[in-house]
């Protein structure tokens, strides 16, 4: 039903809000419907209001089918939705999200061992790794859902892209906010490590 799933976006949209996740109306979010047509955020508006011009159905290529502007990041939505099972996709710019994509950019990922939250991307052992893929932020967003696709190989994941933000995706509005809040639960986690080590090995 369109009206659920956009009922569920609304809902993620002011939880997000509500914790000021949309700095100068960065982040869009995008939502699969049934009929594979989506739901995604309006292109450059205020996200922390919602009105009947929040939203932009488009088809499942991405084009609008009304007059409103969709997310000029829509195609990233277009490709989670194309390749995997996931029903919502979030993608957001923090501070935290920046600056670790940044300072691991070169490496291509991030990897977390040893921290409880990584359950939440379902790794429950004790060995088990979760890597997120860091990838480039070409201008042409064309160019960047290029570089983005070779990592949607799960119904649900985490991509950062440099100095730019995270896209997570999941099989329902619940599964992709989890993973956001721990992905970001992780990248605070490191600074903080990276900053106490840092200090530590300063005052020897
Ligand atoms: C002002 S943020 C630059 C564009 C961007 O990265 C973003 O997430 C928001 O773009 P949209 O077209 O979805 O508003
Ligand atoms: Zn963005």
């Amino acid at each position: 039903m369109t009206c659920d799933t956009l009922h569920n976006l609304t809902i993620v949209k002011e939880r997000l809000a509500a914790r000021g996740l949309f700095p100068g109306t960065s982040g869009n979010l995008g939502i699969r419907n049934d009929d594979g047509t989506l739901y995604v955020t309006t292109s450059g508006v205020d996200k922390y209001i919602t009105n009947d011009r929040s939203f932009v159905h488009v088809s499942k290529e991405g084009k609008p089918l009304t007059e409103l502007k969709p997310s000029l990041e829509t195609v990233l939505h277009v490709e989670i939705f194309k390749r995997t099972k996931a029903r919502t996709s979030i993608h957001i710019h923090t501070v935290s999200n920046n600056v670790i994509s940044e300072i691991y950019g070169n490496q291509g990922k991030i990897v977390f061992r040893n921290q409880e939250l990584i359950k939440a991307f379902g790794l429950w052992h004790e060995e088990d790794v979760l890597t997120i893929p860091i990838i480039d932020n070409p201008s042409d967003v064309s160019h960047l859902a290029e570089l983005l696709v070779p990592h949607l190989t799960a119904d649900h994941g985490a991509v950062l892209i440099r100095n730019h933000g995270i896209n997570v995706w999941g099989r329902t509005s619940t599964e992709a906010m989890k993973l956001f809040e721990a992905a970001e639960f992780l990248f605070d986690y490191q600074l903080q490590l990276n900053a106490a080590q840092y200090y530590i090995k300063g005052e020897k």
